[in-house]
């Protein structure tokens, strides 16, 4: 039997409900796959868990009572100290400053996997240079989820490009909380700033919801899957059309935004009342791969289209590529939530150790 250890940063929707799939599927995965998944530390943004042999589902409670603060070095020192090995450091943080801390786990024998978007969107440079030194240390880094939560995105892109098929143009919805958000706030007669609530509260937005907003987190999918592509872009080159207003957005901290969401109705209630009979508001993302541009934007669309006839927290994203012609190939389902994220963290986990020796 293959053990694995786990190393969970980030406890929140997503974290937690990852160690509650971990913890139920352990037997399948071992009866099945012939991989025992150990979690021996889980960490938050302060404190951290230690616990050699692994938590167990009293894992909040254990948490509650005995993690402490802690430094990097500390968790480093200990997977050492226990000899742990087939490392793998999950990154379930929305943290700009986390990953920072990639190369230094590469350097000392993690393989990763991450749900945040962050290390793949920022410099050309810094992409590059985990690469490398993930060659260089034989390590792996799964990251599935920055793109479509669970929906396999990521790897259908890569697997067509490398096996040298041109892709042409990736569309479609690439957010699943503006899905959620334009599909209630378009077929009912809530508020805007209710429905963004909501969307809060199902875990469908950042935690910062403004990374949404702004279109932020639909110009990083673009870059990751335009990266993917070998396109040679920057984040900065990322054509982003923000729906939030600059006032709060700017110099407003995140706790002020919450207050002054209601700011954002009238805005969205003048888009609404511009839609044209049978039309829909739909954010979307587009790749143009011969242009190399990249562009998120807020469209009309008709209801009875692919984009236009999505539901709740769907993704859509059409690719098309040479073969396929003008009929893209279409990949549509959940897009954002804890559940479909955490399984696909998972998943990524599970095919991470088949590879290691
Ligand atoms: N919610 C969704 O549908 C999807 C989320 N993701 C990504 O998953 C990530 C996590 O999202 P949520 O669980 O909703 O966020 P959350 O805000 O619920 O949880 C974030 C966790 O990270 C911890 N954290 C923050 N900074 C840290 C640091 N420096 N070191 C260690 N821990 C730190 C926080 O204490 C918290 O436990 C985000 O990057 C998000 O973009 C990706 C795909 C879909
Ligand atoms: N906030 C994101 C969550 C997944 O990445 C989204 O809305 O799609």
């Amino acid at each position: 039997m293959k053990k694995v250890n786990i190393i969970l940063f980030g406890i929140g929707n997503v974290g937690k409900t990852l160690i509650e799939q971990l913890l139920t599927a352990k037997k399948q995965w071992e009866e099945n796959s012939g991989v025992s998944v150990n979690v021996p530390v889980i960490a938050n943004s302060t404190k951290a868990l230690l616990i050699a042999e692994g938590i167990t589902e009293n894992w909040e409670k254990d948490f509650k009572k005995s993690a402490k603060e802690y430094k990097l070095e500390d968790i480093l020192d200990f997977t050492k100290e226990q000899d742990l090995e087939h490392l793998i450091a999950i990154d379930a943080t929305a943290s700009k400053e986390f990953v920072e801390i990639y190369i230094r786990l590469i350097q000392n024998g993690f393989n990763l996997v991450a749900a945040n978007k962050v290390a793949n969107t920022l410099s050309a440079d810094f992409y590059k240079k985990i690469r490398k030194e993930l060659e260089y240390h034989g390590k792996h880094f799964f990251y599935e989820t920055n793109v479509g939560a669970g929906l396999p995105i990521v790897q259908t892109v890569r697997g067509l490009h490398q096996a040298g098929e041109k892709v042409t143009k990736i569309r479609g919805v690439f957010s699943g909380s503006l899905s959620f958000i334009f599909n209630t706030f378009s077929e009912n007669k809530e508020k805007f700033s209710d429905v963004l609530k909501k969307a809060g509260n199902l875990g469908y937005t950042e935690p910062d919801a403004r990374e949404d907003l702004s279109g932020n987190d639909v110009g990083r999918k673009l870059l990751i899957l335009a990266r993917e592509l070998q396109l040679d872009k920057e984040f900065q080159e990322v054509k982003i059309q923000s729906l939030i207003l600059e006032k709060l957005n700017g110099e407003t901290s995140a706790e002020e935004f919450q207050k002054r969401i209601s700011e954002l109705d009238e805005i969205f209630n003048q888009h609404k009342k511009q839609q044209d009979q049978g039309h829909v508001l739909r954010y979307i993302g587009e790749i143009e791969v011969e242009k190399a541009t990249l562009e998120a934007k807020l469209i009309s669309e008709p209801k009875n289209t692919a984009l236009g006839q999505i539901k709740g927290a769907d993704n859509i994203f059409e690719i098309y590529t040479e073969s396929y012609g003008d009929q893209p190939l279409v990949i549509q389902g959940a897009g954002a939530g804890a559940a479909v994220t955490a399984r696909g963290v998972a998943s990524d986990v599970l095919k991470l150790s088949q590879r290691l020796n």
